[in-house]
């Protein structure tokens, strides 16, 4: 088992350039996720890692190796891909032992591995199928089956779960952080869905144009994000953004006709910010006509009321279902300052 290090990693395609000197480690035994909206460059960095696409520059380690220039197959890693790539004639036990067999690795050797890994991934009765027998779930199994049997320091998961419906997607999530917990392999995992994320990550690195914005634990990009990105992206529902104006040390904002206090150090006056409030740190109340309580979800335990400013935004918030205010009222929200964060306007970088 062993760590992955990048240091100042560049993928070119010809003169364009789609990850920007990447420098991070990813310790042994880590789950490490990539998120990032598409065409961020995630599955690109995975696949430098694995050695299906050249490194243009920089250098990749796994464990003390310098892997960069090695072969896929040298470097020790396992990849599972969104479509399971199964061969259709081939039973599930053929499937998972096949990349063994064609290694010329004994035949008992290769019973004794499946068996080990369709135990782990409760495959046991299934062995003896063909994948068109199988659910998309199934399948999925069979797939992290066949990267388990090659015993690899560590597995690369590419989107996994997005062939799979809703549910099954929720499953299949327990199951990998299962496996990961039985296993304890360094894991790197690229989704766009920041509850993947968020639910399997030791560690979550933000993507963007090819370059790293943050890397944390999930709480720590939750709780203290370094800019509005990370602070838009990390979260479900995604934090409510409000423009705000620096006036007389304090931020004045338009929307509300308010002016509030800042714990932070503003740029100067008359400078752009934005005031980030979460949805669940938002109460609706009756006492303004700022804006308009345009239309409420209720989802059961929680709602979500979706307001709209004079100018057309969108303010969420997170109620209980019990809220008893109408579509359609005009309405003003509170929120304390221990629960907002400021994001300078110009930059988007975290006000502190
Ligand atoms: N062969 C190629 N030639 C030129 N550009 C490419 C090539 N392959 C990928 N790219 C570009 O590299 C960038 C990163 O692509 P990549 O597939 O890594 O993104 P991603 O974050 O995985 O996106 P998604 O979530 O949509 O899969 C994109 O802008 C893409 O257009």
């Amino acid at each position: 088992m062993s760590g992955v290090t990048l240091t100042q990693a560049v993928k070119k395609y010809g003169d364009t350039q789609v990850i920007h000197n990447v420098d991070l480690q990813i310790d042994e035994g880590e789950f490490c996720v990539f998120v990032g909206p598409s065409g961020c460059g995630k599955s690109t960095l995975l696949r430098m890692i694995a050695g299906l696409e050249e490194t243009s520059a920089g250098q990749i380690d796994i464990g003390a190796r310098d892997v960069t220039h090695m072969d896929a197959s040298d470097r020790g890693v396992a990849m599972v891909f969104q479509t399971y790539a199964l061969y259709p004639h081939m039973t599930v036990e053929e499937n998972m032992g096949f990349g063994l067999k064609m290694n010329g690795v004994p035949k008992a050797e290769i019973k004794a591995k499946v068996g080990e890994a369709s135990r782990i991934l409760k495959l046991d009765d299934y062995l003896k199928r063909k994948p068109k027998a199988l659910s998309g779930g199934q399948r999925q199994r069979v797939a992290i089956g066949r990267a388990i049997v090659r015993g690899p320091e560590v597995f690369l998961f590419d989107e996994p779960l997005s062939n799979l419906d809703a549910e099954l997607r929720v499953d299949m999530r327990v199951e990998i952080a299962r496996l990961h917990k039985d296993i304890g392999a360094t894991m790197i995992y690229v989704t766009h869905d920041q509850v993947e994320a968020m639910t399997l990550a030791d560690k979550i690195v933000v993507l963007r144009a090819g370059r790293i914005e943050q890397v944390g634990s999930p709480m720590q990009l939750y709780k203290d994000p370094d800019n509005r990105f990370v602070a838009g992206f990390i979260g479900s529902p995604s934090m409510n953004f409000l423009n705000g104006v620096v006036e007389g040390g304090k931020v004045r904002i338009p929307d509300l006709n308010r002016v509030i206090e800042a714990n932070v150090t503003l740029p100067g006056e008359g400078k752009p910010v934005l005031v980030g409030v979460r949805p669940q740190h938002i109460r609706v109340s009756e006492q303004g006509d700022d804006l308009t309580l345009d239309i409420r979800e209720r989802l059961g335990g929680v709602a979500y009321d979706y307001l709209l400013t004079k100018n057309g935004d969108k303010i969420t918030v997170e109620t209980d279902s019990d809220e008893e205010i109408d579509e359609g009222s005009t309405v003003t929200i509170e929120f304390d300052l221990e629960n907002t964060m400021f994001f300078d306007g110009e930059t988007e970088q975290r006000l502190r």
